[in-house]
């Protein structure tokens, strides 16, 4: 079939990508900053690969680091290929190449075809179990560590630093270690399930047994290399065994999953394993103003051990970065949600609690999975009273034993056991089989039936069956018999679930079958089921593009961790909480790593970057002591403004040029301020404790007094309506797609982690659907010869620590914004449309008073204490005001602040929850304290924020 007219891949490329795109050599190496548009040349290389060599799609491997980049990474691929040609790319992240290598190949090392994915509750439970079982010492969250960490450190490599923490872990420890993966990895084998680590562990095994299987694999491309782990590094490599041509992408300043295993060192190691490797150094950045670039790189720069390079900003300076100190900034999330909220500003949440781990769903998740592989004990064990069927844990804990000792499935044993067929003759099983008999099996054995009848005829596809098991257990009774305060929301995603199966199964059809090409003379098993597919999605999916919010492209603000926005890029950016044991974390375990952290949030601004820090924590937190600035921010904070720029049109026509929109006219862009209202950053003020001093100097000191650190009566910034999403704004069109052509939008993740309007509405319906039948009835229930040209650096600059000879710091450290040397180009983009409209305000809006400068402090009005309490408001990166320290006081005990703080990022020691590591999650809606459930269903726009991370 003759290609559709395709796009010049060499159009929206500078030189060094269109070096990198049509490099020769058999191994690649990029390595550059943030915004260099590293996965943009990755991409540009596939399509110049499978267009201008020659490839077979389907002979190239592409692994992403999250399933979203695939994703992107697709639709760009697709829109330059033309034909469908992209969907036959073997393109994902490396767990679901894995997995798809495992369901068609896995036969030859001996495992079922009809694998599950433990997922990591599964993991944690199953490990939890045993220990309580064989009365191990151990901690079950460490002991589940160092087995991932075991089986993702790959056979290749062992450090200095693994034998070093080896050795603390002392002998019988170490031995109860040993004992518990044992025990783990037969209960997986037995139930027929593999979990993440083994999904990789499990693939390289059969790609060395069978290496027939890559055969036909030309190219394999990797995205975000630096944070690839030792048995990722192996696979990559088993992978390309036929034709060794590697190309990788990745920035050491961004690895920030050492805590997950990442090495860092696999740069090294393919720098030595391919001595003959073409590297190729990108140095502009696309991405962001100087400004930005340069403050970030005075962070990263404090990294003396860290391997240079050269970033220079195509983009002029911008607004200077914002460093402000506030009273208190809660870097929970749910205040954050709040404030939104409250503005009737819509918004997504990424990286927090998963969708498909929230109660309602993982319940029905297990059903499904059960109804896929029966021999999932651990599924049933779950479900079996759920809805109750009167059995306690007691009970299902002694069935899961009874089961292990006959060998045989829980759901054989008390299958065979309600038809008749006595094995075991226990207590146990009398109860058992009076309690479930009735519903359980049946439910499970019927849809079985249904699903094998498709092959007859009979429609029964995905979403039939969940709507047939919802039916049969009576679900939505049960959730509202259950759960009282929220069942409203808790429906209301369930119903956003049998959409999301719903577009999966569009899914498959519009991205195509991800079976993998036929090798001549080998056999594969073919996955014909929906169901499968849809349960290894659910597990392996961390973060999947909702098409729907892509299509409808909705402005949304994006509530992220900072690991989970990797890669991305937005406009503006707040970095909420940059105070130390925030950013470090009090728990970090890797201060670099900490820093590489802040140094990836900070990079991922466009036009306006924001950090805060509050001049006192909470009680939960941090003792609700004062607060320090982040330690990687300190020897820097003087380059940082004190208050963001006043919106005024010069501000307003950097940010279109950064951005390469069109400014839209003032009417568009002030249409929703109120008339005299400024736009000069002054909510609060530059130095709260200032103002605190000074109103206290003025007499308002009064005993009990709480300081307020707002401006009185001042009319809020946004309305209902954005300026940004104007109807009649005309953004710039590219060319080209990359990471973040859809950043309001492909955040949303498909499965987990999000909330959409469309659950939000989901979510009032079911309100108001509740409220009326609540009137009706009563309740139911990475040496190498150069092959890069003169003009070029080389990549040894990111492997060799330099002095700075031959390397300008990007950042001079004066107490002036460092300025870049006049070399720098004003960006020339071949696309950019930057039409800057008339200078003059509107006529219209003469009546606008925008602030140009420094604004005279209001008097702070006297207030009773009673008369503030009333008046405490949440705001963007703020918790509850607290009252003030009276002079003299400084030293007493700080008053009990309402919530704990916590921080929107991972580190070292966020993998073990029980060493009391996880992102902190905010409180539920039916907290003490929280927001009454029905109170936010009713308002329009009202996000939920149950039970997220
Ligand atoms: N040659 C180019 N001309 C214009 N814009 C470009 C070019 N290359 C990349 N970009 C833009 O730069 C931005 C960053 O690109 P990309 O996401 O590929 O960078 P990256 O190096 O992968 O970033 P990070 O490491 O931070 O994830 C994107 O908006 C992309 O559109």
């Amino acid at each position: 079939m003759t290609p559709t007219p395709r796009t010049d891949v060499f159009a929206s490329l500078n030189a060094a990508q269109a070096r990198a795109v049509r490099s020769n050599a058999a191994t690649v190496a990029i390595l550059a900053g943030p915004g260099s548009g590293k996965t943009h040349t990755l991409t540009s290389r596939v399509v110049y690969l499978v267009d201008t060599l020659g490839y077979q799609p389907q002979d190239v491997i592409v692994a992403t680091f999250t399933v979203k980049a695939a994703r992107e990474m697709t639709e760009r691929m697709g829109k330059a290929l033309g034909n469908g040609r992209e969907k036959k790319i073997v393109l994902g992240t490396f767990h679901s190449v894995a997995r798809r290598y495992l369901a068609a190949y896995g036969q030859r090392i001996g495992l079922n075809q009809k694998f599950g994915i433990a997922d990591d509750g599964d993991s944690r439970a199953i490990i939890a179990r045993i220990c309580k079982r064989l009365q191990l010492t151990v901690d079950p969250p460490m002991a589940r560590g160092w087995i991932s960490k075991k089986k993702s450190k790959g056979t290749e490599l062992s450090t200095p630093v693994d034998a070093k923490k080896a050795a603390t872990v002392k002998g019988a420890q170490m031995q109860e270690l040993e004992t518990l993966y044992q025990e783990y990895q037969d209960h997986l084998e037995r139930s027929n399930l593999l979990d993440y680590d083994d999904l990789l562990v499990k693939c390289v095994e059969l790609l060395r047994k069978h290496p027939s299987c890559v055969a036909n694999v030309q190219a394999v491309l990797i995205d975000e290399y630096q944070d690839t782990n030792g048995v990722q590094y192996e696979l990559m490599k088993l992978f390309a065994q036929a034709r060794h041509r590697i190309t990788i992408v990745g920035d050491p300043d961004q690895s920030i999953y050492g805590w997950r295993s990442a090495e860092i060192r696999n740069l090294h190691r393919m720098l030595e394993e391919y001595p003959k490797t073409d590297q190729v150094a990108l140095e502009e950045n696309y991405r962001s103003s100087q400004s930005i670039l340069d403050l970030s790189l005075t962070v990263i720069q404090q990294d003396t051990k860290r391997y240079k390079k050269v970033l220079r900003p195509i983009h002029n300076r911008g607004s200077r970065p914002v460093l402000r100190r506030l009273r208190t900034s809660a870097a929970l999330s749910r205040h954050i949600e709040h404030a939104l909220g409250k503005a009737g500003m819509a918004y997504k949440m990424v990286g927090g609690f998963k969708f498909y781990e929230r109660m309602e769903i993982k319940v029905l998740l297990d059903y499904l999975r059960v109804i896929h592989q029966p021999e999932n004990n651990d599924a049933l064990g779950r479900i079996i009273n759920v809805p109750k069927r009167g059995i306690g844990d007691v009970t299902v804990k002694a069935l899961i034993e009874e089961a292990e000792k006959s060998s045989m499935s829980l759901y054989n044993l008390l299958d065979k056991h309600c038809r008749g067929d006595r094995i075991a003759k226990t207590k146990i099983m009398k109860v058992a089989e009076q309690k479930i008999s009735g519903d359980l099996l049946r439910l499970i054995r019927n849809t079985r039936k249904r699903v094998e009848e498709i092959s007859q005829g009979t429609p029964f596809g995905l979403v039939e069956m969940i709507e047939y098991v919802l039916t049969q257990l009576k679900f939505e009774q049960f959730i509202t018999a259950t759960y009282a305060e929220d069942h409203e929301t808790r429906w209301a995603n369930v119903q956003e679930f049998i959409g999301l199966a719903a577009d999966f199964v569009k899914d498959l059809d519009k991205l195509g079958d991800d079976s993998l090409p036929e090798i001549d003379g080998l056999q594969q098993s073919k996955e014909m089921d929906v169901l499968p597919k849809f349960l290894s999605n659910v597990a392996l999916a961390s973060d999947v593009l909702k098409d729907g919010d892509a299509e409808q492209n909705k402005p949304l603000v994006t509530i992220s961790t900072i690991h989970a926005a990797k890669g991305l890029e937005w406009p503006v950016v707040f970095v909420p909480s940059a105070y130390n044991g925030s950013i470090p974390h009090v728990r970090a375990e890797d201060l670099d790593e900490e820093r590489r952290l802040l140094y990836v949030a900070m990079t991922r601004a466009k036009t306006l970057l924001y950090l805060s820090c509050p001049l006192y924590g909470s009680i939960h937190g941090s003792g609700g002591e004062k607060q320090e600035l982040s330690p990687f921010l300190s020897p820097v904070a003087k380059f940082f403004a004190r208050k963001g720029p006043c919106f005024d049109r010069p501000v307003m026509s950097e940010v279109a040029r950064i951005l390469q929109r069109t400014l839209p006219p003032d009417e568009t862009i002030y249409k929703s301020i109120p008339p005299m209202t400024m736009t000069d950053d002054d909510l609060f003020p530059e130095d709260p404790e200032e103002v605190a001093r000074e109103v206290r100097k003025a007499g308002n000191a009064t005993e009990g007094f709480a300081y307020d650190d707002r401006r009185p009566k001042r009319p809020r910034l946004y309305g209902q309506a954005s300026s940004m999403s104007g109807e009649e704004e005309q953004p710039w069109q590219k060319g080209y797609a990359t990471t973040m052509d859809q950043a309001s939008s492909f955040t949303v993740s498909k499965l987990p982690g999000f909330v959409s309007a469309g659950s939000a509405q989901a979510a009032l319906a079911a309100a108001e659907k509740a409220a009326q039948q609540k009137k009706q009835t009563t309740q139911i229930t990475k040496k190498s010869v150069s092959s890069r040209p003169t003009n070029q650096r080389s990549i040894m600059g990111f492997i060799k620590p330099t002095s700075g000879a031959g390397q300008p710091p990007t950042v001079t450290p004066t107490a002036t914004l460092p300025v870049a040397p006049t070399t720098y180009r004003v960006p020339h983009l071949p696309n950019a449309a930057t039409h800057v409209s008339k200078s003059a305000i509107d006529p219209t809006l003469t009546s606008h008073t925008r602030g140009a400068g420094r604004l005279s402090r209001p008097t702070q009005p006297k207030r009773e204490p009673e008369e503030f309490k009333a008046k405490q408001y949440t705001c963007f990166s703020s918790s509850p005001t607290k009252p003030p320290v009276a002079e003299g006081d400084e030293n007493e005990e700080p008053p009990e602040p309402t919530r704990p703080s916590g921080s929107l990022h991972a580190t070292t020691m966020n993998m073990p929850k029980g060493l009391g590591g996880g992102f902190r999650r905010p409180a539920g809606l039916a907290r003490e304290g929280g927001i009454a459930p029905m109170e936010r269903l009713r308002k329009p726009f009202k996000p939920l924020t149950i039970n997220r991370n």
